[in-house]
């Protein structure tokens, strides 16, 4: 197959390229190395693609003219679309970066591949979050999703309806993936296991958010390896596109699947677990949950995406957490400089 990644400098999108790659699929990745977290953590990643032959085209995936020349020099079978603005509390902070890249730039995404001839199959990342305050656990792909719990989410659930429309209209072919927290090597600053090590091994005070009313805070952690798995499980049974030039043809293929680990863990659990590895006690502020978007707890039932793309987790936290750290040691201790050469 030949694959588009957007995102391709992104955390995901760099294991999923790396691992299209080394599976010999050709792969072109897109990203527009945008400052919502470090971008030089970005040029690292994009570096380490390099040197296995990926290149990353520079640019926005609301720029019309770029997607349309890529498509035009390449022929694309399949798009594993992961650009997004992601992170759930930063919605509060910059609500149109959300609608920008989650809602526009989806849509010019797709009229560009509805255009195209032959149009590819697309695989791309909605989010657990789309669960939002609805509390039957665990979340299965037929629960509802009409009660977001941030503007993040509410852009990931719009996008699970454009492709609705998208599949309906022009016979795209399209699966969504929920992802649940994922995390492991090359991963998110911004997310909570990332930076409370930066934290912790600072001796800066970490705060954990505790719920009142719903227990425990707790998130069903994904390991990387494990949600690429998923991703190619998905790339390599999305069937074909039905339509040609904007013309659907024929019934197309529309599905939707949980990738989660099925075993919540409490957030005072993975300071724990990083306390105990780091070797370092963490300074804990533990605060009621604030009104910031979060939901409190997740948890995945998984047997679709078992069934339909063989998605099996096998690495628990504590294991992913030991792969983090090594990483997170390595690339800050002088490790850095070097994997950006
Ligand atoms: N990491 C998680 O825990 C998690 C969980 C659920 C869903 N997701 C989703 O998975 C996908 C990948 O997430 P990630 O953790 O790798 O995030 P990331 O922020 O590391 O990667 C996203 C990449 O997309 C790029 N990008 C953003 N807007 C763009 C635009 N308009 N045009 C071109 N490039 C753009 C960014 O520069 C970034 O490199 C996202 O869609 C995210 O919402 C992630
Ligand atoms: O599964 C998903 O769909 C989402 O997973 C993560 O979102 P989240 O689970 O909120 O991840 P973090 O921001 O790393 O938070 C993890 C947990 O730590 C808690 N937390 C976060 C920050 C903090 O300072 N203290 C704290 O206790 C949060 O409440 C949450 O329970 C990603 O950041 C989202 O992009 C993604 O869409």
């Amino acid at each position: 197959m030949t694959v588009l990644v957007t995102g391709a400098a992104g955390f995901v999108g760099t294991h999923v390229s790396s691992a299209l790659k080394r599976r010999g699929d050709g792969v072109i990745g897109l990203d527009n190395f945008n400052d919502y977290y470090d971008p030089s953590l970005k040029r690292a990643r994009q570096a380490l693609l390099e040197r296995s032959g990926v290149f990353i085209v520079e640019g926005d995936i609301n720029d019309v003219e770029l997607l349309r020349k890529l498509f035009k020099i390449v022929t694309f079978t399949h798009v594993m679309h992961l650009a997004a603005q992601a992170g759930v509390r930063y919605a509060m902070e910059n609500p149109s970066s959300y609608v920008h890249s989650n809602i526009a730039g989806l849509v010019n995404l797709l009229e560009v591949c509805k255009a195209a001839n032959p149009q590819p199959a697309i695989v791309w990342a909605s989010s657990s979050s789309v669960y939002g305050l609805n509390t039957k656990v665990p979340f299965s792909e037929k629960d509802r999703t009409d009660q977001p719990a941030s503007l993040y989410a509410a852009t990931k659930k719009a996008g699970e309806e454009i492709a609705h429309t998208y599949n309906h209209i022009y016979g795209l072919s399209l699966t969504g993936l929920r992802f649940f927290t994922v995390y492991g090597p090359w991963g998110r600053p911004d997310m909570a296991y990332f930076f409370f090590t930066k934290d912790i091994l600072k001796g800066k005070s970490i705060s954990i958010f505790e719920s009142a009313n719903h227990g425990t805070v707790a998130r069903d952690f994904t390991y990387i390896d494990d949600i690429v798995k998923g991703c190619l499980g998905a790339l390599d049974t999305a069937e074909k596109s039905t339509g040609t030039g904007g013309k659907k043809r024929g019934p197309a293929q529309l599905r939707v699947f949980n990738l989660g680990n099925t075993s919540p863990v409490p957030v005072s659990d993975l300071v724990s677990i990083l306390e105990r590895q780091l070797k370092v006690k963490a300074k804990k502020n533990v605060i009621k949950m604030p009104r910031n978007g979060d939901v409190p707890f997740t948890h995945a039932n998984i047997s679709l995406a078992q069934r339909e793309l063989g998605y099996k987790p096998t690495t628990d936290l504590q294991t992913g957490l030991k792969k983090f750290v090594r990483w997170y040691l390595s690339y800050y201790s002088g490790g850095k400089k070097a994997a950006a050469r």
